[in-house]
């Protein structure tokens, strides 16, 4: 079964370099949901295996809490990819997340050989959807495997390929932003929205965060420790929301019928869904 949105909040998802011994330990203290230990573009060629086995030994140490690890490998038609994906599977992280990730047959391709390296049934696949044919195969990608749960955005690789300028609201990307999403949600996946480069821009930060949020994501990948705290707020539910989705489910169980309003709005059950989730996705960030 896919994971539910709610159970697990990926809010803040931040990558370091598998390289960077500093980083990883700072990590251990950082509010982060989850984290990309990552082996790809953030690490040199001539430090990829010591990269590998740094990352793989932090992601078994058991040292990170509540923390989700992840690993990146370096991509399909690379020649560390098919050594990063065993070691992977043997440290046995929560997710392998794959870079370029174009089709339905890499996903099968990627689950077989986690399965024959002996990967943990706990790690899954996290798929990077970062090139044009990787947003219009979104759906069947998404829908690959049951061992695929989250897309995760590579909204700079995907600016290259498409050549697009950087604009105000990401106006270029907004199409292939809302196709990943549709596709998601269309399986019932998690999806998390691409990094915001300018780390000292907190304000322009905190903005893309809000703008992924009215999207839909369910969290962002972020590059700096200072992301996190405006990022984690954002994409929790606000005291006030919280408080409205009680008054709309007390409401509506009270009334037992179709339709209600609160505060001059009309609900009706769908409504009542997502003042659930809400309370659900509150619920797990709450202690956060
Ligand atoms: C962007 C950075 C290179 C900035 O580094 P630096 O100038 O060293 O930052 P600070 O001096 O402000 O750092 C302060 C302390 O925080 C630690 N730190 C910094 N970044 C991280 C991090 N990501 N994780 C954990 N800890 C971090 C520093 O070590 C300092 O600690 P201390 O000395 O104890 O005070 C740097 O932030 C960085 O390398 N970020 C990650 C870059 C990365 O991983 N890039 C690859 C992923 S993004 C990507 O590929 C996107 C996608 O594929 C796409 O296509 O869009
Ligand atoms: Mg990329």
């Amino acid at each position: 079964m896919p994971d539910s949105p709610v159970l697990k909040p990926r809010r803040s998802v931040l990558y370091m370099p598998g390289a960077n011994e500093r980083a990883l330990e700072k990590a251990k203290t950082l509010s982060a949901d989850a984290l990309i230990l990552d082996l790809e573009d953030a690490v040199a060629p001539d430090d990829k295996e010591a990269a590998r086995d740094r990352v793989c030994a932090a992601a078994a140490s058991g040292e990170y809490g509540e923390r989700e690890i992840t690993i990146r490998v370096n991509a399909i038609d690379t020649e560390w990819h098919d050594a990063d994906l065993r070691a992977a599977a043997q440290a046995g992280p929560a997710a392998v997340v794959v870079p370029k990730v174009s089709s339905a047959r890499e996903v099968q391709n990627i689950e077989r050989a986690l399965e024959l390296s002996g990967a943990p049934e706990h790690t899954k696949i996290w798929a990077m959807l970062e090139t044009p044919s990787a947003i219009l195969h979104a759906e069947e990608i998404v829908s690959a495997s049951d061992r695929l749960t989250v897309l995760v955005m590579g909204t700079n690789d995907l600016a290259k390929e498409l050549h697009t300028e950087s604009a105000p609201g990401r106006a270029p990307l907004l199409g292939a932003l809302s196709l990943a999403l549709l596709a998601t949600r269309a399986h019932g996946k998690v999806i998390l929205d691409g990094v915001y480069n300018d780390v000292k821009d907190l304000e322009g930060f905190e903005a893309e965060c809000v703008q992924a949020r009215q999207f839909g994501f369910d969290g962002k990948t972020l590059v700096h420790p200072g992301q996190l705290e405006p990022c984690n707020r954002v994409f929790s539910p606000s005291e006030k929301e919280v408080e409205n989705a009680r008054k709309i489910i007390d409401a509506f169980e009270a009334a037992d019928k179709g339709v209600v309003t609160v505060d001059g709005r009309m609900i009706e059950s769908l409504h009542v869904d997502n003042a659930r989730r809400i309370l659900a996705l509150a619920a797990t960030t709450a202690s956060a």
